[in-house]
């Protein structure tokens, strides 16, 4: 690139995989199997035992069948940064490892035996997308920000379709409303259409990986053709094509956007539910735990206890007693979920990503000025 051609006469070109989130971290992670002379990669896809790898090489296809273990949390996912076979070694490539993961997505698969699914890895931003053109469901904006802070991602709401609310302070009320119920997250108006808010999207993007999570109809779609620089006219066309409108994401489910940043698009993000997030429902919460510091009991239930910070707050109007009742809904189901979930499982995944997303918080408060 231009500024590191004069800045640094040795590297004249960046790598190749900078576009896809590579740096000098995955570099240094990597070191031992360069030296067996592995190719680095991105995964971009994985399908019937096989992924697709974006390489210094270009997309190859690669066999997982080394990395598929019987644990659903260490199968190798979208995002994964992977260790795969030189060409002319053997056919098909095999993927060999895959680098530490330094966040990720989960969700339970099934009803009957709640067992932990990785949907994404290595994402940096998760965009909580939320629809203007109906309500505001703030318990429902609360799941996901308990969801997007357990995966280790910093989470950010954008209400979308902007333009169905033309009056200034209305929208800054909404966006206020929302800004009550996600301490420590960024909320943006964003509309598609008339390209509002859009470029303060784009700056967030660009710092690293992005999903994108909301209910059906939530914008998602558009929002993610709009960030890939597809307008109108060729979404209109593919749409037409395949009734879906969705081509940009049906063969690869990460994509590196043209203004700079990664985007993961993956079928199972859309129905994300809430997978083992007591951490970060705390998180979301983080104003009634900060009450709850001065209750009189350290194991006060905030139910009729003397001296519970928290009742008090709610008795003089500072804590909207809804919170609590959402806190403490979003908790038991918690609590459901983990007592059928493998608790070997659950401890791996604390081990692994909860002290990297309390790193990239407490990142995210310094270089934003907040101080805990
Ligand atoms: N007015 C307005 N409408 C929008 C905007 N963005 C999206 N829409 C409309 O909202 C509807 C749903 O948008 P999608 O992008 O398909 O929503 P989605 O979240 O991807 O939905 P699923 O694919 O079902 O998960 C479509 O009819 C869009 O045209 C916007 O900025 N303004
Ligand atoms: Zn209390």
């Amino acid at each position: 690139m231009f500024h590191a051609s004069l800045h640094s006469s040795s590297s004249a070109a960046q790598h190749p995989l900078v576009v896809y989130g590579w740096d000098d971290d995955w570099a240094a992670a990597f070191a031992p199997y360069a030296a067996q002379g592995l190719l680095p990669g991105r995964v971009v896809r994985v399908d019937r035992g096989q992924c697709d790898v974006m390489t210094p090489e270009g997309l190859v296809r690669a066999d997982t069948a080394f990395v598929t273990p019987h644990d659903p949390m260490r199968v190798v996912c979208t995002g994964d940064w992977a260790a795969v076979d030189p060409d002319g070694i053997g056919d098909p490539r095999y993927v060999r490892a895959y680098l530490p993961r330094r966040t990720a997505f989960a969700r339970s698969t099934s009803s009957k035996r709640s067992e932990g699914q990785i949907l994404a890895a290595n994402v940096d931003h998760a965009i909580i997308v939320v629809s203007l053109a109906v309500e505001l469901d703030l318990g429902r904006i609360e799941r996901f920000l308990a969801l997007a802070w357990e995966s280790g991602a910093q989470p950010l709401v954008v209400l979308s379709k902007a333009d169905l609310v033309p009056d200034p302070v209305g929208l800054s009320y909404l966006v206020e409303d929302v800004e009550t119920v996600a301490p420590g997250v960024q909320v943006l108006a964003v509309s598609s259409h008339t390209g509002d808010g859009l470029d303060t999207l784009q700056a967030v993007a660009a710092g690293g990986t992005a999903v994108l999570l909301g209910v059906s109809g939530a914008g998602k779609s558009t929002l993610a053709n709009t960030l890939l620089g597809l307008d109108a006219m060729e979404v209109q066309a593919t749409r037409d094509a395949d009734g879906k409108g969705r081509h940009t994401t049906t063969t690869r489910n990460l994509l590196a956007l043209p203004a700079g940043g990664v985007l993961i698009d993956t079928p199972g993000l859309r129905g994300v539910g809430l997978w083992d997030a007591e951490a970060g429902v705390g998180q979301v919460f983080s104003e009634i735990d900060d009450l709850a510091a001065s209750c009189r009991f350290p194991d006060c239930a905030h139910e009729a206890e003397p001296g519970c910070a928290v009742t008090a707050a709610i008795a003089d109007g500072t804590l909207p007693e809804r919170r609590l009742d959402s806190y403490r809904k979003l908790l038991r189901e918690n609590q459901r979920l983990a007592a059928k979930t493998d608790a070997r499982m659950r401890h791996e995944m604390r081990k692994v990503y909860k002290q990297r997303g309390m790193e990239g918080r407490a990142a995210m408060d310094i270089k934003q000025g907040r101080f805990r």
